[in-house]
């Protein structure tokens, strides 16, 4: 069942640029950007940085005015609710940046931390807050005890545990994870990616999971959408996306994606995709891939590629989608 629906997301920001008499350039961030999460799933967004993934979080969860576009939580349109009505779907789909430390205020305690969201709507019994700290804590695997501990008297995991937590206070439909798991060390990472995949199942929780790690997102997300210079290349269900990439830049950057098993990884070259990313400034004419894709052609430079439909769910931008083709296989 649809949880959330994309339609048509656009953003561009205004550059200082101030030439006289000349139009200031704008940054074009978010393209015409359409995606559907299910409930209880994972859909995986990757893409280099600044492909755009983190203004489509903002943009989706109102923290940033579109310059069109539609996105309906449940069928309740998130662009055009205001005040009250704003706040109460953000709690459906609460956010987990990169960094906990700076997003946990230093100076509360734990329990307070992970029980604000409930204080902010209104909940003010000391005994009913200390049992849901309890129990958001138990959730996300740590005692009790921890309730009473402030954020830098934890490891980074045990600090993306308490976000978390925080997260899911208001019992959420969808948790938005920005690049969650990238600080932390390959052991702890593995630790909290068990973590959200029990949630989920327990819970029943979507997850947005943002990530410019291949092999990460393909473990995690049910989907994945890949993302370039603001718009979704290809998009469906993730082992279709690995095992047949129908867009080259897919297919690149998977194969230039690092493998986390030293054997393979030593075994199998991995070339990087060619060339720089164009500024979000100058978007290349026609296929935004064309200087750096292999397969361009004349149609390719002047041409934006529509969305081509490779079977019901798989779809790529893309006038030369691949045939499909055996398995780059990235897992652990
Ligand atoms: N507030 C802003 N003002 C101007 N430009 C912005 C703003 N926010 C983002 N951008 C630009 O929009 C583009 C997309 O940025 P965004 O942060 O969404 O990409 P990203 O894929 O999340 O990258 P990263 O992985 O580095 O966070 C970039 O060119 C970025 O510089």
């Amino acid at each position: 069942m649809t949880l959330l629906q994309v339609q048509g997301l656009t953003k561009s920001f205004p550059t200082n640029h101030s030439g006289l008499f000349r139009r200031r350039p704008r940054i074009h961030a978010v393209r015409d950007v359409s995606f559907t999460i299910e409930r209880g799933r994972t859909l995986g967004m990757v893409g280099e940085s600044g492909s755009g993934k983190s203004t489509t979080a903002r943009l989706l969860l109102g923290l940033l005015r579109p310059d069109s576009g539609a996105v309906h939580l449940d069928g309740a349109d998130v662009l055009a609710a205001r005040g009250a009505r704003l706040h109460t779907l953000r709690r459906r789909m609460p956010m987990v940046f990169q960094d906990p430390y700076s997003s946990l205020d230093p100076t509360w305690v734990v329990r307070d931390i992970v029980t604000e969201p409930l204080r902010l709507v209104g909940q003010r019994d000391r005994t009913v807050l200390a049992a849901r700290a309890d129990e958001l804590l138990e959730l996300v695997g740590l005692t009790s005890a921890f309730g009473r501990r402030y954020p830098h008297e934890l490891s980074g995991g045990q600090r993306q545990r308490i976000a978390l937590a925080r997260a899911l206070a208001c019992d959420p439909d969808l948790v938005v994870l920005d690049e969650a798991v990238a600080a932390l060390d390959v052991s702890t990472r593995a630790g909290i990616i068990g973590l959200l995949q029990d949630l989920q199942d327990r819970l029943g929780v979507a997850y947005l999971f943002i990530s410019h790690d291949l092999a990460l997102v393909r473990v995690v997300s049910h989907d994945t959408a890949v993302m370039y210079l603001g718009r979704i290349v290809e998009t469906g269900p993730t082992a279709q996306v690995y095992a047949t990439p129908a867009h080259p830049y897919t297919k690149a950057l998977i194969a230039a994606a690092p493998i986390p098993d030293p054997v393979v990884q030593q075994s199998r070259p991995r070339p990087p995709v060619q060339g720089e990313v164009p500024s979000a400034l100058s978007i290349p004419p026609g296929c935004p891939f064309h200087p750096r894709c292999p397969l361009a052609t004349a149609i390719c430079r002047t041409t934006e590629p529509p969305q081509v439909a490779l079977s019901p769910h798989h779809t790529a931008a893309c006038h030369h989608p691949l045939i499909p083709q055996p398995a780059l296989d990235v897992t652990p």
